[in-house]
């Protein structure tokens, strides 16, 4: 006979391959009601940005078209509100932070494509770009210069190409160079972080300033983060720079996602040959020893740096860079659903004065 239970024992074949677990088990089958042969149900996910989310549609259709006495299937894809899965910033459900062991490897370049491609699997997306020294997300997004507003004493977002950017930078004019005290650094990455008003986001992306310093420690300490991705070009030096990121990550316990190697080859535009500028192999050697994935190999391609530099990143553009972005964010989709579960995210906080020395990580300098 067709009922709830047939049913939901023909949907418990369908496995999600990153909990590992079916979908009856997981709680993703909503709303089942059966009428006359007609069978609908919901199957809300954790992200709307699941990367398979047509393949768990096909497999119920198949799963429940089969059973007999059943006439037609409907099945809505849904996903968890981001409220549900709270870091903590209401509405906020996941934060990704993207660092670099040092500058000039691409990480914005990253953070800002990562977060286009997200939004195109169907996520609401919000970007913090926390690179004081060198906030360059406002120009790849177009919008360079557009002063960040305030309401009701919270900061609003600039709405970039259905982004909500926030740009620690835009606070800033453009022509003060930033010499700031450690102090200095921590307070405002807290007034941003604790003002903003981002609204409902299922990602927050956070741009970190390069290398090991009072920003990306602040971050850590404040905000409740998913885990971070490390970007880094393949070369000797730039890996040995990854390895400190990695280190402060270990400390911090904030989880380790996996790396993105950025300008890992470039594609000879005469002859299609895949040359590799930077070598090749180190961010395989860094997957296995600290146990994250690589997550994606992005080329080095002319179409990226004027995407940029037009703010239209090459996310938006077709082609084999817009996929290799697409398949970033579809690893970074899995990764964060995984790592959330072994190690759900909270704030490392702010270290307590006490007699081991007072906030040992930071370094802030004595009043004279
Ligand atoms: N895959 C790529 N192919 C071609 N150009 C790239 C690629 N990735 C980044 N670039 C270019 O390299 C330069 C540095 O990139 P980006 O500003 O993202 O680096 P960063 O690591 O964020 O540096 P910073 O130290 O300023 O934070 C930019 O001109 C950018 O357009």
């Amino acid at each position: 006979m067709l009922d709830t239970a047939t049913v939901l024992q023909a949907l418990s074949t369908i496995v999600d391959p990153d909990f590992k677990k079916d979908i009856v088990e997981l709680g993703f089958v909503r709303d089942l009601k059966i009428e006359d042969g007609v069978v609908s149900f919901t199957i809300r996910l954790t992200t709307p940005a699941c990367p398979i989310k047509d393949q768990f549609k096909r497999q119920a259709e198949e799963a429940v078209g089969a059973l007999p006495g059943v006439r037609e299937v409907r099945v809505t894809m849904g996903a968890a509100p981001a409220v549900e899965v709270s870091t903590g910033i209401p509405g906020v459900a996941h934060i990704v932070a993207v660092i670099a062991g040092k500058g000039g490897v691409g990480k914005s370049t990253t953070a800002v494509n990562l977060a286009v491609a997200l939004m195109q699997m169907g996520a609401k997306v919000g970007l913090f770009d926390a690179d004081a020294f060198g906030p360059n997300t406002p120009r790849m997004l177009g919008v360079r210069g557009v002063p960040l507003r305030t309401q009701g004493g919270k900061i609003v977002p600039i709405e970039a190409q259905g982004i909500k950017l926030v740009s620690i930078g835009s606070a800033i004019p453009e022509d003060q160079p930033v010499v700031w005290r450690g102090s200095l650094q921590h307070g405002f990455v807290r007034d941003f972080t604790q003002k903003t008003e981002w609204g409902e986001l299922d990602y927050l992306v956070v741009d970190m300033p390069p290398g090991t310093g009072d920003i990306p420690l602040s971050v850590m300490q404040l905000l409740p983060l998913s885990g971070a991705l490390v970007v880094g070009t393949p070369q000797e030096v730039a890996l040995e720079d990854v390895r400190r990121g990695v280190t402060m990550l270990n400390k911090m316990n904030v989880n380790l996602l996996g790396f993105v190697e950025n300008m890992s080859y470039l594609v000879c535009p005469k002859c299609g040959e895949e040359i590799d500028v930077f070598g090749k192999g180190g961010m395989d050697a860094f997957a296995e020893t600290f146990g994250a994935p690589v997550l994606a190999r992005i080329p080095m391609d002319v179409n990226i740096r004027k995407g940029s530099d037009a703010g239209l990143p090459a996310a938006f553009q077709e082609g084999p860079v817009a996929e290799a972005y697409k398949e970033l964010a579809a690893a970074v989709v899995q990764r964060v659903a995984v790592v959330e579960k072994e190690n759900p995210p909270k704030a490392a906080g702010v270290p307590q004065a006490g007699p081991g020395g007072n906030q040992p990580f930071l370094n802030v300098p004595k009043k004279n």
